[in-house]
């Protein structure tokens, strides 16, 4: 045995020995998420949900704070995300609808959000998304609802004032753009494709860099990827993910305009989320086109001490330069702040919607 050898080998058997016990450990844990989900069915019938968004905030938020390191925090997050995934599908398999196809930002999110032990339905189109679990063809959804460059995903806006589904729980994600083609140069490219958000994204980069290529907008980037793949004079704009689900070499690699470039997600679903102890709450809020009532619309608010950590508006399309108003604030909306300057929001404002309580991410 070399000298590397003989040093390694104690170490591996100490990682052996610790692995083992893991695994015992987590057997352990996995039997009493069984036992949670037959108790669970017990009492509360077929319609009881096994998903507990505020609990599994809790277990991992808890954990972080008694890491005790080396490991970063954010790998905690990581690994137990998986291990109640796994405890999750044990329980009950959860089918998760994102914008496919597999590969994009949304399919990864998804799998970030609710771990592996999920069964993802990959959807044409955010309205698509929204009626598989409107029709309980998924358990929950994720769908993008802002980005850091190109500020709001209006559809989902729009979609959330119509559907009866509710939002909970939020997710974000460093969104890297690649160019990709099949050859790996842009030799005999005529076109660039991407989703018009990614497009929109990347436009300082391509104006500097390819100018003479032909933008074309299509469905998602997966897509673009997906016709790069069959066709040498398309280049596409993906993920590096993406670019390996379809065989493709990189061009370019994070040609985003904005380095920090980021988009936020929603998870929507049937049932409300309780408080978990670090809560955000979604509102429409709409009210007569008249002098001050945007100020007053948000005096509520600050009566109760309740913090906005998002306001966003979109025409109401009456024509008639009428607005509705996408809030988010902090807290629960069972917290007694909360609750009250909800309560006076009903009496005052000329619509009102709480599109949900979520764990803060
Ligand atoms: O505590 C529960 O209700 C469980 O079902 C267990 C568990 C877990 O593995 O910790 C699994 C799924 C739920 O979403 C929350 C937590």
């Amino acid at each position: 045995m070399d000298d590397l050898a003989r040093q390694l080998a104690p170490l591996r058997e100490g990682i052996d020995a610790l692995d083992a016990q893991i695994l015992e450990l987590l057997s352990e844990r996995a039997r009493l998420a069984l036992r949670v989900g037959e108790v669970k069915h017990a009492l509360g019938g077929q319609d009881v949900a096994v998903l507990r968004p505020e609990r599994e905030a809790q277990v991992i938020r808890g954990l972080q704070a008694r890491n005790p390191g080396p490991l970063p925090t954010d790998a905690v997050h990581a690994v137990w995300t998986e291990i109640i995934s796994a405890c999750r599908g044990l329980e009950r398999g959860l089918t998760v609808a994102y914008l496919g196809p597999a590969g994009t930002y949304s399919e990864q999110i998804a799998l970030s959000h609710f771990g592996h032990a999920i069964t993802t339905l990959p959807c044409v189109t955010i309205d698509e998304v929204f009626r598989a679990v409107e029709a309980n063809r998924a358990d929950v959804g994720m769908v993008p609802v802002e980005n850091s460059t190109e500020g709001a995903v209006n559809r989902t806006l729009d979609l959330l004032l119509t559907s009866p589904v509710r939002i909970l729980g939020e997710n974000s994600l460093v969104v890297r753009h690649c160019l990709m083609t099949q050859s790996g140069s842009l030799e005999g490219v005529t076109r660039v494709m991407a989703h018009p958000q990614a497009l929109a994204q990347c436009q300082g980069w391509l104006t500097q860099h390819c100018n003479e290529l032909a933008r074309e907008a299509v469905s998602s980037n997966a897509e673009a990827a997906r016709l790069a793949a069959g066709d040498p004079t398309i280049a596409a704009i993906a993920s590096e993910s993406t670019a390996g689900t379809w065989s493709l070499q990189i061009v370019a690699s994070s040609i985003q305009d904005d380095p920090h470039n980021r988009t936020r997600f929603l998870a929507i679903g049937h049932q409300d989320t309780r408080p978990s102890g670090k809560d955000k709450t979604s509102l429409i809020l709409a009210v007569a086109n008249r002098a001050g009532a945007v100020y007053e619309m948000l005096t509520p608010l600050a009566q109760n001490g309740v913090s906005m950590t998002r306001f966003e508006s979109r025409p109401a399309r009456t024509g008639q330069w009428e607005y509705y108003f996408y809030v988010d604030i902090e807290g629960h909306a069972s917290d007694p702040g909360v609750a009250r300057a909800i309560e006076t929001l009903r009496e005052q404002a000329a619509f009102v919607k709480v599109l949900g309580s979520y764990p803060a991410q």
